[in-house]
């Protein structure tokens, strides 16, 4: 089988300087948007928190596609760049999303994990990423869209974390690895302890709140049929902790990033009012082996692939394949 050719980071960084270059002379990039459906519009939202968080200058949004097209944000013009993400490349929702943003002027990246996707075609620039549930770490999509985020507010901006970013994203590939390995014992044990539970809860807060929020709607609720619910750790406190007992499971992520002590508060009630509490912890997955200014975002994708882990010991206990469906594909909707 012909190995497809996935974009480096220095690629990223390339494609990243020419918007910029194309953009400045406009005034600069004045707002990102992400635009995909369900585990891809869960994938863009590292991009999403870190422009939220370390820029001044862009704003970032992701959207579930079809409500791009349905209710098209003002703010879309030449000043725009939109990522359109699908992993196999002909969603229909985020085809059309693409096209809505250029049709406004916006400059549009596109990624899917073939280089001839029909979304490609519609774009300025198209990315091909990796699928890490085959274990194809090189070009994550999470961390590739990461990386604009980075070079965007470097060449924008100035960022002074730019150096470690980089670093981080060398080293992300080879941490990746290392945690499949360290938690397969554990997501074995996982899969034969929740096989038979009816709901599982995930929680967390920060960059790691979409892998929360992916292990919830696609992992459980999409692949495994389990009733599933993602919250945020502080919202935790504000109705959904009514639910804690004995007898209902959460699986509890913590990040390395600044909401943290947001997440060991969580998982501190949890653990003296609750007992199915499967944790999931940044730190202990080798975060801490880059510099401290960007586990938080790092930390997130190591939480992802950990939980992608835990999801596949699902699947096999409950005999129940991860890409069995009822719905999708098989009937109108
Ligand atoms: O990434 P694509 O190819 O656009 O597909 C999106 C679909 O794939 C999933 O992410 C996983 O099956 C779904 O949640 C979603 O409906």
């Amino acid at each position: 089988m012909a190995t497809v050719k996935t974009t480096t980071g220095e690629e990223v960084a390339k494609i990243a300087e020419e918007i910029y270059q194309k953009l400045k002379g406009k005034g600069g990039i004045k707002r990102v948007y992400c635009l995909a459906c369900g585990g891809s519009k869960a994938s863009c939202y590292l991009l999403e928190n870190f422009l939220q968080t370390e820029s001044k200058t862009i704003f970032a949004q992701s959207y579930s596609a079809n409500e791009f097209v349905y209710d098209t944000p003002k703010g879309l013009d030449g000043q725009s760049v939109a990522f359109a993400m699908s992993m196999g490349g002909s969603t229909k929702e985020t085809m059309d999303a693409a096209r809505v943003a250029k049709e406004h002027g916006a400059t549009v990246v596109t990624l899917s994990i073939t280089p001839d996707a029909a979304i490609a075609k519609i774009g300025d620039h198209h990315v091909v990423y990796s699928d890490e549930s085959t274990l194809g770490f090189e070009a994550i999509n999470q961390a590739l869209l990461l990386r604009f985020g980075f070079e965007f507010l470097r060449l924008q901006e100035g960022y002074e974390f730019y150096d470690q970013a980089v670093d981080g994203y060398k080293k992300l590939p080879g941490l990746c690895e290392r945690v499949v390995k360290l938690v397969a014992a554990r997501a074995k044990r996982f899969g034969v302890e929740h096989k038979d539970e009816p709901v599982i809860y995930t929680m967390t807060s920060g960059p790691a709140s979409y892998a929360a929020y992916m292990e919830c709607i696609c992992m459980f609720m999409e692949m495994e049929w389990v009733h599933s619910s993602s919250i945020h750790s502080g919202e935790f406190f504000h109705g959904p902790f009514e639910v804690t007992d004995q007898d209902t499971p959460f699986v509890m992520m913590l990040g390395d990033g600044p909401t943290r002590p947001l997440d060991e508060r969580a998982l501190k009630f949890l653990q003296r009012y609750g007992k199915k509490i499967t944790v999931i912890d940044a730190k202990e997955l080798g975060v801490n082996t880059m510099d401290g200014h960007v586990t938080g975002y790092y930390g997130a994708i190591l939480i992802w692939i950990a939980a992608l882990e835990y999801a596949k010991g699902l699947a096999e206990a409950k005999e129940h394949p991860l890409f069995m469906r009822r719905y999708m594909g098989k009937v109108e909707y």
